[in-house]
């Protein structure tokens, strides 16, 4: 079951001017910071109620960020649903016909388990599924 929009990732060109952008916009700070080797990225999180908003600056060339700033510039760049149990949605947006772009859940920032759709097949819009590490 999805339960809630967990984040919306925004692709960032510098994000120490964007830490100190949205540190402005949301008046407050961002609670964390990490970098996420495997998806060629640092991230910095900010709390807006229930929702996160996730800054995303490429560590690399190869990176999705990279290839996205190169496209499309600045700007949103995915929506992240929480799930309660994300093999579970992963095999029922399989059975739909979604593109799962990985076939098992991978390590995510923030302590979490995620997994992405193509956005080929979700109006150009690319989802993120969600769901909290148990360990
Ligand atoms: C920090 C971890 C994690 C978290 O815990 O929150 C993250 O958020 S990591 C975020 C970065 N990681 C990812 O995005 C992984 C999933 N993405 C991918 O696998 C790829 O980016 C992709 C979506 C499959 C696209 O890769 P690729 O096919 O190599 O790139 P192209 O540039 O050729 O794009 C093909 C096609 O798709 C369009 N596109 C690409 N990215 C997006 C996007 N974010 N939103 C909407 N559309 C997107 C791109 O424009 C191309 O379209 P056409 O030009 O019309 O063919
Ligand atoms: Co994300």
């Amino acid at each position: 079951m999805f339960t809630n929009v967990e984040h919306i990732g925004i692709a960032v060109r510098d994000i120490t001017a964007s830490n100190n952008l949205f540190t402005k916009l949301l008046n407050v700070a961002p609670y964390k910071s990490e970098t996420v080797a495997s998806e060629g990225v640092t991230t910095s999180f900010f709390r807006v109620n229930e929702t996160k908003i996730e800054l995303l600056e490429a560590t690399n060339s190869d990176s999705p960020i990279a290839k996205f700033l190169e496209k499309k510039g600045e700007g949103i760049h995915h929506i992240a649903f929480e799930v309660d149990d994300i093999q579970a949605e992963m095999d029922r947006l399989k059975a739909e016909g979604f593109t799962l772009l990985n076939e098992t859940p991978k390590r995510g920032a923030d302590n979490k388990l995620v997994c992405f759709l193509h956005p080929k097949g979700t109006n150009s819009v690319l989802v993120e599924l969600c769901q909290e590490r148990k360990e």
